[in-house]
């Protein structure tokens, strides 16, 4: 049973909301039964009329449009087609409220699946009971390009295939066996749960997806067991929509992307299907296109619900929808029944034949012993014409032997198959129940492992915390010993310093200065003053030693000159001694005589400029006692000559023999004699006085010079112990802080190698963790994929137990074709037998079990 059958098309404008209330006044649209007029706001746009199979006002009941739109199909489905239901419009336009409704249980809101479960299984419980039907759905999603099935999250990526009986398919799609509408409901609700939706400007609850639901009625005949199956798709679409409106950015806007590119796909589908002209129809361009191939042109009875917002705010989009509804309104179908051939259906066909041949055969065999009874004589023209009319029947017969026996032998062909794979499949469940117990040993093992990884890690991390802490308060020591160091390094400075100060202040510095006690602890206003001090004792010293310089150059010329003294003297003396022997050289005496007067003139004067300026410079001196000595000495033995000199009587003057003096002549001479003595022993009494006031006063100087270098030596050895009680005193507290430093060095290098190795220790535990955490999450892989593993093999199991219970209950069924008796599979599947409608709401089974 083929027909061509056009897409039926209906719009839906929804009543409108409180953003369109607020944006623009009034409806853009008119709406006749099958037409909608748009009537554009916009001075340029034209009028435009749309029409379609049915037009729905935002009055329209959810029941109107369901009746319309979508039973039809479900009957359809009833009959063994294919049917499809989806719902296009822009966001916020009401696809899912025409799809699933707000309340699926509640009769009046509920939309289209709900009623669409609700007819299916009122079907069901109006069919007669020699009618079995098994119902199973699906649930999926399409976001963002991957389908997500609904009823099992966990499977987030599914795969698209196709093939020669099934068609287009999801693998591994989820299906659930029901046996009633209350537990669709259930599922449904489950399944929405796991839907994504998010709030946008447009829609508080917009459908970031494209859903679809599926829902496969299996019926099977019991008389005759003729099989027929019928899918039903409900596709609730993302909605179209403009970014500027709904505010996406981000996911949303991502989302919003792969919305608009996968209906342009739809749409580029459609245009492609209706043409006219193209040879390729692009279902490949995106998932939502692949996965409703058969719906679009192919093997389904389809219905499209546009949804519209009749506000002049969605003009735009409403134009666009409804163009989108145009367009698919062209689309034709190829729908047809889907039959099943059961075994047992096809058992009895050939049982039927089979009985038809031997019924046949038994006429023929009849045929035969006639003829061979009555002879060929017997032949006349109406037996001959009765014979070839009954050849002619006895050729059809053998044809259509013919014909069941190669149908037969292609079931007995079909049934060794089945047998070969039933087999394989009991083969392969063996191998998974073994690979299953192994995997499960080995997830075991894992597990175990995993938990022991798990409790190395925390102690690890408790050691690391641990460690954590130790380095910290290392850390914290060492930037202690660190500033302790320093201004250890610090005070070592400056005590260098002080030290090198101290150290050259006691070799500058008078030893006077010095007398103060120097302790090494002192503070910095001491440190000050001491160094002010040192420097004035440095000034001092430097005035001193000037002095003393003076001093030794004052005393060497004394010495000069005494020198020229006591020369002159000795030339005095050698004159005098000339003066003795040669008296009659008298007048050069006087001569000479007034020649040492002046001389000891000249030497007075030079004396009292001397004594000037020995009382003038107050000159220490820094002699020792030796030059002191010499010093008396050589001043002694000046005494000595000067009163060697003065005690010394003048020559008398030696008269020659040869020459006669008159006694008044002697007597003149020698009292001129007389009194130039006289005189010259006055000027030497004189000289002499002069000369022991100076010599006192040299000797009082001397004294208090040697006065002033006892007092002088004094200060140094005072000076010279403080500085040895110092280098003492700073010995010891260098040797102290070399001490202190040399154990906080130690501490200090112990401290950065205890740091050094616990920073190793701390990369080796962090390494180790680093692997362990590695290992531990590859084994975390390795338990998932094992788990994924598991689970894939339990649903394989159960598919295959399923299949496996499926291919015993046909075999079994074609053993027992005539007397069946009814078996009940528990959870695997839920055969519904026809006409139990009693039952239907009362029942609530628990859910079925997953099934391919
Ligand atoms: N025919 C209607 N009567 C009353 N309310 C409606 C109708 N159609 C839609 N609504 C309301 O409009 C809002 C948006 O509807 P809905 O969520 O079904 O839009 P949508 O097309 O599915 O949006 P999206 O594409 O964003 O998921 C909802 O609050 C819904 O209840």
């Amino acid at each position: 049973m083929e027909d061509q059958n056009n897409v039926r098309v209906v719009c839906r404008f929804r009543p409108l909301n409180d953003l369109e209330c607020q944006r623009a006044q009034g409806l853009c649209v008119s709406f006749s039964d099958q037409t909608v007029c748009v009537n554009s706001q916009s001075d340029s746009a034209e009028n435009l009329k749309f029409t379609f199979d049915k037009v729905f006002t935002p009055e329209s009941s959810q029941e109107a449009v369901y009746n319309f739109a979508a039973k039809p199909i479900v009957e359809g489905v009833m009959q063994g087609f294919n049917g499809t239901v989806f719902a296009y419009g822009q966001t916020s336009s009401g696809k899912t409220f025409t799809m699933s409704g707000p309340d699926l249980e509640d009769p009046i809101t509920m939309g289209i699946i709900p009623r669409m479960v609700n007819t299916v299984f009122d079907f069901i419980s109006d069919t007669d009971n020699n009618t079995e039907f098994t119902v199973k759905i699906s649930f999926c999603e399409i976001y963002m390009e991957k389908i997500k099935d609904l009823l099992n999250p966990t499977e987030g990526n599914l795969k698209i295939h196709e093939d020669k009986i099934k068609g287009v398919f999801i693998e591994g799609l989820t299906e659930m066996y029901v046996s009633n509408d209350i537990e669709v409901h259930e599922i449904m609700k489950e399944g929405n749960e796991n839907r994504e939706v998010a709030s946008t400007y447009m829609n508080a609850v917009s459908s970031r997806s494209h859903s679809l639901f599926i829902i496969t009625v299996n019926q099977t005949n019991s008389k005759d067991f003729s099989g027929k199956v019928g899918k039903l798709f409900l596709v609730d679409l993302a909605g179209s929509e403009k970014v500027a409106k709904t505010g996406a950015a981000g996911l949303r806007l991502e989302e919003a992307k792969h919305i608009n590119k996968s209906l342009t796909a739809l749409g580029q589908v459609i245009n492609s299907l209706t043409d006219g002209k193209s040879t390729h129809i692009p279902y490949r361009d995106s998932k939502l296109t692949r996965v409703l191939q058969d719906s679009l042109g192919g093997n389904s009875k389809t219905s499209l619900i546009v949804t519209c917002s009749p506000s002049p705010y969605n003009e735009a989009e409403t134009i666009s929808s409804l163009r989108f509804g145009i367009r698919a309104k062209a689309i034709k179908n190829k729908p047809k029944v889907n039959r099943e051939h059961t075994v047992a259906e096809l058992k009895l066909l050939l049982a039927k034949c089979q009985e038809e041949v031997e019924k046949r055969d038994r006429i023929i065999a009849k045929l035969e012993n006639k003829l061979k009874s009555q002879g060929d004589s017997l032949l006349d023209i109406s037996t001959c014409s009765r014979q070839s009319q009954e050849k002619i029947d006895a050729d059809d017969i053998m044809a259509e032997i013919d014909e069941l026996k190669y149908r037969l032998e292609e079931q007995i062909d079909i049934s060794k198959k089945l047998k070969d794979n039933n087999d394989k499949l009991l083969r392969e469940l063996a191998e998974i129940k073994s690979e299953r117990s192994m995997m499960i040993q080995q997830l075991e093992e894992t597990q175990q492992r995993t938990s022991y990884a798990e409790k190395s890690v925390k102690e690890q991390e408790v050691v690391i915390e641990k460690l954590v802490l130790t380095k910290d308060s290392l850390e914290k020591s060492i930037e202690i010993a660190m500033k302790n160091k320093i201004s250890s390094d610090k005070i070592i400075t400056e005590k260098d310093s002080e030290i090198f100060q101290l150290k050259q202040d006691l070799l500058m510095n008078s030893p006077q200065k010095q007398r103060k006690s120097i302790t090494f602890a002192v503070s910095p206003a001491e440190l000050q003053k001491v160094k002010s001090q040192n420097s004035e004792l440095k000034k001092e010293l430097e005035l001193t030693k000037d002095q003393l310089k003076a001093t030794v150059k004052e005393y060497n010329k004394v010495i000069d000159e005494n020198e020229i003294l006591r020369d002159k003297q000795s030339s005095s003396y050698r004159k005098t001694e000339t003066f003795k022997t040669v008296s009659p050289e008298v007048v050069s005496l006087k001569e000479e005589i007034e020649d040492f007067k002046m001389m000891l003139n000249q030497l007075q004067s030079e004396s009292e400029v001397q004594k000037l300026q020995i009382n003038e410079k107050d000159i220490e001196m820094l002699k020792i006692k030796e030059e002191n000595e010499n010093l008396k000495k050589k001043i002694s033995d000046i005494q000595g000559t000067i009163d060697e000199i003065l005690t010394t009587k003048p020559p008398e003057p030696q008269i020659p023999e040869t020459k006669i003096k008159s006694p008044e002549l002697h007597k003149h001479e020698e009292n001129f004699a007389e009194m130039l003595l006289a005189k010259e022993k006055s000027q030497y009494e004189e000289q002499r006085k002069r000369w022991d006031s100076e010599r006192k006063d040299i000797m009082h100087d001397l004294e208090n010079r040697i006065n002033r270098v006892i007092e002088l030596e004094i200060t140094l050895d005072l000076a010279k112990e403080a500085h040895r009680n110092l280098e003492k005193n700073i010995g010891k507290n260098e040797k102290e802080l070399i001490a202190k430093n040399q154990y906080m060095e130690k501490y200090i290098s112990k401290l950065g190698s205890e740091l050094q190795k616990e920073q190793l220790l701390k990369e080796k535990i962090k390494t180790e963790c680093e692997y362990n955490e590695k290992k531990l999450k590859e084994q975390l892989d390795r338990v998932r994929v094992l788990e994924a593993e598991c689970e894939e093999f339990k649903k394989k199991q159960l598919r295959l137990e399923s299949r496996l219970k499926f291919a015993e209950e046909e075999a079994y069924n074609a053993n027992n074709m005539r007397n069946r008796p009814s078996i009940n599979h528990g959870n695997v599947r839920k055969p519904i037998k026809g006409g139990f409608n009693a039952e239907r709401l009362t029942i609530m089974s628990p859910i079925a079990e997953v099934g391919n």
